[in-house]
């Protein structure tokens, strides 16, 4: 063997090192490997395996040096002529070039957090379907919307395994609901929410909805100037803590003093980098800086999941559900699969809502006539006598449930969409027209399908009086755009069985904040304010994150 060896040539050894490298790359594309032992292996140990070729040409220092620069070289050339090339599965997309090359580039955009604004574009340029990864397409298609997030739809898809820093926790299902990746572990684990917000369940949310409502409410009374998405943010944070422990939480009235609420946006954008490229997001687990801000504020969340889990409530908190305490699961869930659920409705059950509400604020007061006419309606069901934080006349209010659509229509919360992926070993799976292969990841971004002239006449427009009936369409006078509104498009709460559990929760907070907050307040800008330079200032971090909402507040009653 070693006599063999001593015969190759510089060159030969070089050769022999680079079909190394295609074989890694065979193994790359043939099993997606991201766990670190892995990459570990196939990344470093093979290439200083094969340095013995050239180290007894060159030495210890020249030839593992040569080596490690041909095997890596090879590897990224084969992939790079591979992943262009018509061989590729999905080399029948377009899409920019340097986006089928590296996933690099697609997370240079969402970094930048303005992928909502650049998929839009790319949708324009390209056509419905645009290859945005090397394993990557973005789909402006209801069809594939609908089956791959339908009943029989695909499993989430590996943005998960990075939001989770966990990587393949996900996929065995100890991790959060959103980002289980298996439809039957998801679907176990959503039986507990899908308890928790049933409309007999929703009731038990009512006295708190009420009590932070008005405390929020009067809170703003009080301070005047503010900055509105923050102010939201905090009620949003109160809210849900309470609703989800029973018991108190003040970052309104303390102003956030232990930074909690404002570590999730900064969290977020941790996450989003890892989402990504999950397979850092595994090796940023074992990094004590890595992703530091995220994994503080997953441990302070956590923390108050532990301390709830010593007590029983007296109230049936959401807590209640996912703990089981109303005893419908055989056997009651592990406990950390509880404190780790309670962490998601801490962020999943404030982040959102308070994006939607500040950006309705927004669009009612850049739209003067749209904010009189809730305004009108607001006075007529909740004039200064009635209490407008009891719900009994929200049926009865159109306008209101007009201006929350077209507000989440034009900037939804989750603006690119969840991403799905077929199931590991099914082979692929049919999306409408398209068959997607196994290892390809696909979303179809909400910004894109909402802003479609198809699918909404006028899409930019901000005209709440697309969503009413045709008979109260022109009451005031306002512009009805008439043409598409294709409901099937509208997907603010994602679709499917692995929509948004929150919903309905989500829909009666906004409508109790708006007609309090109505009922007693004249919001006004601040001097000053530049609609132009907020709008460009909303960052998609997977969550909208929403500037500053400067606003001066004036009592009406
Ligand atoms: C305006 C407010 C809200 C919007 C627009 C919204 C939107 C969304 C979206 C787009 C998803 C992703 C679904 C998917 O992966 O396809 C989601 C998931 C989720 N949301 Fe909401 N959400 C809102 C409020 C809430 C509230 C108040 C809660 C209460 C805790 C909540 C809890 C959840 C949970 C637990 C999930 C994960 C569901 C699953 O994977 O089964 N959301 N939401």
């Amino acid at each position: 063997m070693s006599v063999l060896l001593d015969s190759l040539t510089t060159n030969q050894c070089m050769l022999a090192v680079a079909a190394c490298a295609l074989v890694t790359h065979w193994i790359f594309n043939r099993w997606e490997p991201t766990d670190i032992p892995t990459l570990f292996i196939l990344l470093l140990l093979a290439p200083a395996a094969a340095s013995t070729l050239l180290i007894q040409h060159h030495g210890v220092t020249y030839g593992v040096a040569l080596t490690f620069f041909t095997y890596h070289a090879s590897l990224l050339s084969s992939i790079t002529v591979y992943r262009i090339s018509p061989f590729h599965p999905l080399a029948r997309y377009p899409g920019p070039l340097l986006a089928k090359v590296t996933r690099w580039y697609l997370t240079f955009i969402a970094v930048g957090g303005r992928q909502h604004v650049v998929t839009r574009r790319f949708f324009e340029q390209y056509g419905d379907a645009v290859r945005v990864g090397p394993n990557e397409v973005h789909f402006r298609d209801l069809s594939v919307l609908q089956t791959m997030m339908g009943l029989k739809g695909m499993p989430k898809g590996p943005m998960w395994d990075g939001r989770s820093l966990k990587g393949g926790k996900s996929m065995k299902g100890s991790g959060i609901l959103i980002g289980l990746r298996d439809n039957a572990t998801h679907a176990r684990r959503r039986r507990p929410w899908n308890r928790a917000f049933s409309s007999a369940a929703l009731k038990n949310y009512e006295p708190v909805i009420v009590k932070r409502v008005s405390q929020f409410v009067a809170l703003l009374e009080k301070q005047k100037q503010i900055d509105f998405a923050r102010r939201v943010h905090l009620f949003t944070f109160d809210f849900i803590s309470e609703a989800l422990f029973g018991g108190e939480s003040e970052a309104m009235q303390d102003d956030d003093k232990d930074g909690a609420v404002g570590a999730m946006h900064i969290a977020f954008k941790e996450l989003q980098f890892y989402e990504n490229i999950p397979w850092l997001g595994r090796l940023a687990r074992y990094l004590p800086s890595a992703g530091g801000n995220a994994k503080g504020f997953i441990t302070m969340c956590r923390s108050r999941g532990v301390e709830r889990l010593a007590k029983t409530s007296s109230t049936k908190d959401l807590f209640y559900w996912l703990n089981n305490e109303d005893g419908s699961e055989k056997e009651d869930p592990p406990k950390l699969t509880v404190i780790v659920d309670s962490t998601l409705a801490i962020i999943a059950g404030s982040d959102p809502t308070s994006a939607a509400l500040s950006t309705i604020v927004y669009c009612l007061l850049t739209h003067p006539q749209a904010y009189a006419r809730l305004q009108t309606e607001v006075d007529q069901f909740y004039p200064p006598e009635e209490d407008s934080l009891d719900q009994k006349h929200h049926t009865s209010m159109p306008y209101l449930e007009a201006v929350i659509n077209e507000a989440m229509r034009l900037y939804p919360v989750v603006p690119s969409g969840t991403q799905r992926a077929p199931e590991r070993g099914s082979g692929g799976f049919v999306a409408g027209p398209h068959f997607i292969p196994e290892w390809t990841s696909i979303r179809a971004p909400t910004w894109s399908l909402h802003r479609d002239a198809r699918n909404f006449a006028q899409p930019d427009a901000f005209l709440p009086e697309r969503w009413l009936a045709p008979e109260d369409r022109d009451a005031t006078g306002l512009a009805s755009p008439g043409g598409a509104h294709d409901m099937r498009a509208f997907v603010p709460f994602s679709y499917g069985p692995r929509n948004c559990v929150g919903k309905n929760l989500a829909m009666v907070e906004m409508k109790v904040v708006l007609t309090h907050m109505l009922q007693r307040l004249r919001l006004r800008f601040e001097e000053g304010f530049d609609p132009v330079a907020w709008e460009s200032g909303l960052e998609d971090r997977f969550g909208l994150v929403v500037p500053r909402l400067p606003l001066i507040v004036e009592r009406r009653i």
